[in-house]
């Protein structure tokens, strides 16, 4: 028997097409098919515009308008998770209460000290969203979603907008918490080295509309893909995918 939360996200979109007001319509996604497996970490990655925020959309049910179908993996406390590229925080809680806010019944009096403090998050536990910087925002948005254990987490850009240094180590602190919980997770991504640093394996997208170009296993150990060996993932990734 398959343990809890064990059965891969599957997805098969058969068609999303967008009609605008003047009826102009855009192919946003053909034939977008992949799979992600139990504890995998994938980066959903492909060119600006190419339909990833759309893809995402619609796993999250948020847009009912297309053709095919998706299964989410079951298990977890919560089924899902997301963190969007703006952290999305009640500004009248303090960070703790918006984490524990998200959590079901039987989580809410749960010890968190374990994930405030691998994210950095201990001196700022009682702070209100506005007392925030852009960086510690975002940690309170991941600390919210890895606390209610959810069975899949989607990521959408979460490191965007912010200075390189800070993503990086935000990253990091990602890494590291997500070793702590290995959790299911699609994260959104057009940035090749990130997903390089992040992932298991690399869903490339073609061009609007997406489609699965082709999957990049990333072979090497995390605690390996320092600079250098990054350097030689994106020689072997160009090599895959010359044109991406
Ligand atoms: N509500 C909408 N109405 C019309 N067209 C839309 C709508 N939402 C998205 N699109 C179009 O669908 C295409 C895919 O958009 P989407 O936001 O999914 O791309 P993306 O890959 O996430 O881009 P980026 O990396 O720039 O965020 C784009 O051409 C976009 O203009």
């Amino acid at each position: 028997m398959q343990p809890a939360g064990a059965a891969p996200l599957k997805v098969d979109i058969t068609d999303k097409t967008f009609r605008s007001a003047k009826g102009v319509t855009i192919a946003a996604l053909r034939g977008l098919s992949f799979e992600v497996r139990h504890g995998e970490f994938a980066c959903l990655l492909g060119p600006s515009g190419c339909g990833k925020t759309t893809t995402l959309r619609i796993l999250l049910g948020l847009d009912r308008q297309f053709s095919g179908s998706y299964q989410l993996p079951e298990g977890g406390s919560n089924r899902i998770a997301a963190v969007f590229q703006e952290p999305v925080l009640l500004p009248w809680r303090t960070v703790e209460q918006n984490v524990r806010l998200a959590l079901s019944r039987s989580l809410r009096d749960k010890d968190l000290d374990w994930l405030f403090d691998i994210l950095g998050l201990s001196a700022v536990r009682s702070l209100y969203p506005s007392e925030l910087s852009l960086g510690l925002a975002r940690r309170a948005a991941l600390a919210r979603a890895f606390a209610t254990e959810p069975a899949i987490l989607f990521l959408d850009e979460p490191f965007t907008s912010l200075d390189e240094r800070t993503a990086d180590s935000l990253r990091r602190l990602l890494m590291t918490v997500w070793a702590a919980r290995p959790t299911t997770v699609l994260m959104v991504t057009h940035n090749l080295r990130e997903a390089l640093l992040l992932a298991d394996r690399i869903i490339v997208l073609s061009p609007r509309p997406a489609q699965v170009l082709g999957i990049f296993d990333v072979r090497l150990s995390r605690h390996l893909r320092d600079t250098p060996a990054l350097d030689e993932l994106v020689l072997a990734f160009h090599e895959r995918f010359p044109l991406v």
